[in-house]
């Protein structure tokens, strides 16, 4: 895969006489492939918006490198510019103007042809209302036609901040079918979003940043495994038995929390070693399921946690890490 998007060891330091020095990106990695979409997650106040505004040359980093489909920017925006569709602040519309009028006044500005006004108003669904002013319009609406505007060039990279804030559920279906559609069409579309159910589903990859610095990165799906620990429910036949079977576990290795009418355990290589040591002891599993976890809950648990201050390290290298670290306990093969 080729990587569209690449940031390494950002730095930015706002200063303001009234506030001191507020270091909003303290060497943050990021890197997003080619035909994704990919989500782009953290709290409030971690930096996404510092990020993607100093990606787009608004704002001059303290340090760092980037690079848009293999430029580095910002030497080379006005090379890459022309690739590149974003919406970083919420776009203002003329009220008065119909849709068309709006996006036509931007193709002049653009240099844009004339006939693109209309396949991207068909693009993101607005084709049959063109000709309404923007005033009679919903917020989805308004956010639909503020991603036609980012798509008249056509686009290799889409950079959106916050598409689907304050829509309803509706918009947001609508959103994400846009979202997943472009990026069928071959196109790489990075977007911001505290919404994290939609963001798991929509997203191929995500980027998981905590005061200014990456926390978590990769393909959905691997990084809820890695956050899921391989935890275990397992229930017994007889309830009466669980504090046995606790025991037999602990003694080969597992980690067990005991509940009402189950036990949770950790740190198993296989399903199949639980049922195996506790059949030996005649005790039999009516239920053994892995513990799911989504994105909300591994976004809360890695927000929560502060980097570690002078480690320039992303914060994730270190998960992986102690991740390949030797088994603990007798689970092997
Ligand atoms: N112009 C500015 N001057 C001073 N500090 C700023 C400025 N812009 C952002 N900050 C600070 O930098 C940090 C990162 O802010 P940023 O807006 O990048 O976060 P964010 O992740 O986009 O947050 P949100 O989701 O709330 O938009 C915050 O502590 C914020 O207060």
């Amino acid at each position: 895969m080729t990587a569209v998007l690449e940031i390494a060891g950002l730095r930015k330091t706002y200063k303001s006489r009234r506030r001191g020095a507020r270091q909003a990106l303290d060497g943050f990695d990021m890197t997003v492939e080619a035909g994704q979409v990919h989500g782009f997650l953290g709290p409030n106040g971690s930096g996404k918006t510092t990020t993607l505004r100093t990606l787009l040359g608004l704002i001059k980093p303290n340090g760092g490198r980037m690079a848009i489909l293999g430029q580095e920017v910002p030497a080379a925006l006005p090379v890459v510019a022309g690739q590149v569709g974003a919406i970083v602040e919420s776009p203002q519309f003329f009220p008065h103007f119909t849709a068309r009028d709006t996006l036509s006044l931007l193709a002049d500005a653009g240099r844009v042809p004339q006939t693109r006004v209309m396949e991207v108003l068909e693009l993101v669904g607005l084709q049959e209302r063109a000709k309404e002013r923007v005033k009679t319009y919903s917020l989805g609406m308004k956010q639909r036609l503020a991603v036609a505007s980012a798509l008249l060039k056509n686009p290799k990279l889409l950079i959106l901040d916050e598409p689907a804030n304050g829509l309803d559920p509706g918009g947001i279906r609508e959103m994400r079918t846009l979202m997943r559609d472009l990026a069928a069409s071959g196109m790489t579309v990075v977007l911001s979003s505290h919404i994290l159910g939609e963001i798991q589903l929509i997203c191929d990859s995500v980027t998981i940043i905590s005061r200014g610095r990456r926390v978590a990165a990769g393909p959905v799906a691997e990084v809820l495994a890695q956050h899921s620990g391989g935890g275990l429910r397992v229930r017994l036949e007889a309830v009466t038995d669980l504090p046995v079977a606790a025991e037999l576990l602990t003694r080969a290795g597992a980690q067990v929390s005991t509940h009402a009418d189950h036990l949770m355990v950790d740190g198993v290589d296989k399903p199949a070693a639980v049922t195996r040591v506790l059949a030996e002891r005649d005790l039999y599993v009516s239920e053994l399921a892995p513990v799911t976890v989504d994105l909300e809950s591994v976004f809360l648990e890695l927000t929560g946690t502060a980097p570690m201050p002078g480690q320039h390290r992303q914060v994730d290298e270190s998960v992986v890490v102690g991740a390949d670290a030797p088994a603990q306990g007798g689970w092997g093969v």
